[in-house]
């Protein structure tokens, strides 16, 4: 038994009853699935906020689903979810609360925080909504041309460096919220340690009305501060000013006070957010400050209000109505009985062209684990591979794998009723065939092509195995009217919690993220020697060797 009173995964009666059923059920075909039901495709939909989940394409039953639900009560996620919101310290290996939500709660909420000596915890809230309006009179300041330079010119370019957490977030929405933005602000973003990325970047820029945000929540990692440093370098060397002119023309969005003083920026320009907010969790809090400048205060909150229906509907609605519950569950069901691998996430939208790289570190950095809580192996598949391109560029590229290959991945397609307002109408008229591709995908992986089908075509015999689709691929679809910011938020809150959903079943922790460490130290350790020809104790000869080509390459050997 756990700390939240349950067995192993793979001990645990309602596992072993799904592994039964899952024989019972056999090759089933979704062709079969719909014929038995003719409502099938209304009766497995699920609403949440303004996101409809169309489920129906799913290799499940009623059975199914009842047994999924099972499974999720006695594993505890409704009372993990409770502690999560409560502000407990379920972040086990880190000994942290994990509190996103309090990010997007009203400012008359309450929310304690798990202090961790025993005492009741402190009410966060007003202190999210104190930062929340620092970053709204910074951003409208900057939006207005009102915050200049140290040459007294009004900043015209904004550029985000981070990293994870503190890139991806606000990356992923400035493209997603395009349409919403300023258009006389130029954002950018680098997270790249390779200089290319901030070369890139400052082509064009004049460092006399360029801002620098430096998101980090460590402000330690090192790749932030080394671009950082050397947009300072760039900055003071265009300017021809001294350390004074970076108060003007640098902010911090960190944890850590000190480092930002370190570094020469003033804390007074710098915007904070806490350890009880993950890196991959962090858009919603000051690390979303970039995109607030590019959209205005108004328009965050609105996401943030998009972020707090789905907290609220992961809360309160029911388990049959529970959207991130289901999604969860139907990966728990894929990746536990069908051996699935990976999970891809197709979203109709070239405004969402970085969201399933967001939710590669959203989902593999929370759920890529293989130790369970209690630090045991698990014997059970944990976060698939997610992946995956907007559509219809993908259907061009891998799909061909996805309809006729050998190995079976769900996917979830993601589509929108209305194209984004402001559209030319020649363009936007374009919007009724890229769904009609949406559809048509998810019909065909469900349904594919019988061999019949395909004869009735008149296709000679030799080639009807190559023109046969089986069909009896698994998607979900999430149709939405509009890509707003609030139905951004609520996506990614939908993602957020599906995710968590997950990590509970699995009994791992979903918060912490060690798996990036020994990288990190092994790359500090070889830097000397790629530079300096430093001996590195213990290297391998496969690195050894490596470094010796590379050094050699340079001409430094
Ligand atoms: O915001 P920081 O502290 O610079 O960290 C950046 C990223 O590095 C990680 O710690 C590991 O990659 C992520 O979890 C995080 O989002």
């Amino acid at each position: 038994m756990n700390a939240e009173g349950r067995g192993r995964l793979d001990r645990m009666p309602q596992w072993q009853a799904l592994a039964r059923h899952r024989e019972e059920l056999g090759e089933v075909h979704l062709r079969e699935l719909f014929a038995a039901d003719p409502r099938r495709g209304e009766r497995y939909g699920v609403r949440v906020g303004d996101l409809y989940l169309d489920y129906s394409r799913n290799l499940v039953t009623d059975e199914t689903l009842r047994l999924l639900r099972e499974l999720a009560e006695a594993a505890g996620v409704a009372r993990l979810r409770e502690a999560m919101f409560r502000g407990e310290r379920i972040n086990t290996t880190e000994d942290r609360a994990v509190l996103h939500t309090a990010l997007r709660a009203p400012r008359d909420a309450v929310v304690e925080v798990d202090a961790g000596d025993g005492e009741g915890g402190e009410n966060v809230v007003p202190a999210v909504h104190a930062v929340l309006d620092r970053m709204s009179a910074f951003a409208e300041a900057v939006r207005a041309g009102k915050w200049a330079g140290h040459t007294g010119l009004p900043i015209r370019s904004v550029v985000n460096i981070g990293i994870g957490g503190s890139d991806l977030g606000p990356a992923m929405a400035y493209e997603a919220l395009r349409a919403y933005t300023d258009r006389e602000l130029d954002v950018r973003f680098v997270s790249n340690v390779d200089g290319a990325d901030l070369h890139e970047a400052l082509q064009g820029l004049d460092p006399a009305r360029t801002l620098f945000v430096v998101a980090s929540k460590t402000f330690t990692t090192i790749e932030t501060i080394t671009n950082a440093t050397s947009a300072r370098d760039w900055l003071l060397a265009g300017l021809g000013a001294g350390r004074e002119a970076v108060a003007k023309h640098f902010v911090a969005l960190s944890t850590n006070a000190e480092a930002v003083a370190e570094f020469g920026i003033d804390t007074t320009n710098m915007f904070e957010f806490w350890d009880w907010v993950g890196g991959r969790y962090s858009y919603d809090s000051a690390i979303g400050l970039s995109l607030m400048i590019a959209i205005g205060p108004d328009r965050f909150r609105e996401m943030l209000d998009g972020f707090r229906t789905v907290d609220e509907h992961f809360r309160t609605a029911p388990p049959e109505e529970n959207a991130p519950l289901l999604l969860g569950l139907l990966g728990v069901w894929y990746g536990g009985f069908f051996g699935a691998q990976s999970h891809a996430v197709l979203p109709y939208s070239h405004y969402l062209s970085k969201f399933t790289a967001y939710l590669q570190q959203l989902d593999m950095e929370s759920n890529g684990k293989s130790v369970d809580r209690q630090g045991e192996p698990v014997s059970w598949q944990t976060g698939p591979v997610v992946w995956g391109t907007p559509g219809t560029n993908g259907q061009h590229a891998y799909f061909q794998l996805l309809h006729q290959g050998t190995r079976l991945i769900p996917a979830d397609l993601i589509g929108f009723a209305r194209p984004v307002a402001g559209l030319e109408p020649a363009l936007a008229a374009q919007h009724d065939l890229l769904m009609a591709n949406l559809f048509a995908q998810g019909q065909a992986l469900a349904f594919g092509k019988t061999e019949e089908e395909v004869r009735a075509e008149g296709v000679a015999e030799e080639q009807v195995p190559h023109r046969t689709f089986r069909g009896n691929r698994p998607t979900t679809t999430i149709l939405a009217s509009e890509l707003t910011p609030s139905v951004l938020g609520q996506l990614v809150a939908l993602y957020e919690h599906k995710v968590f959903v997950q990590g509970a079943v699995w009994d791992i922790d979903s918060f912490d993220q060690w798996g990036v460490e020994l990288g990190k130290v092994l790359a500090k350790r070889i830097e000397p020697a790629l530079t300096e020809g430093a001996e590195v104790e213990g290297l391998d000869t496969s690195t050894a060797a490596l470094v010796a080509r590379y050094r050699s390459l340079r001409g430094r050997d």
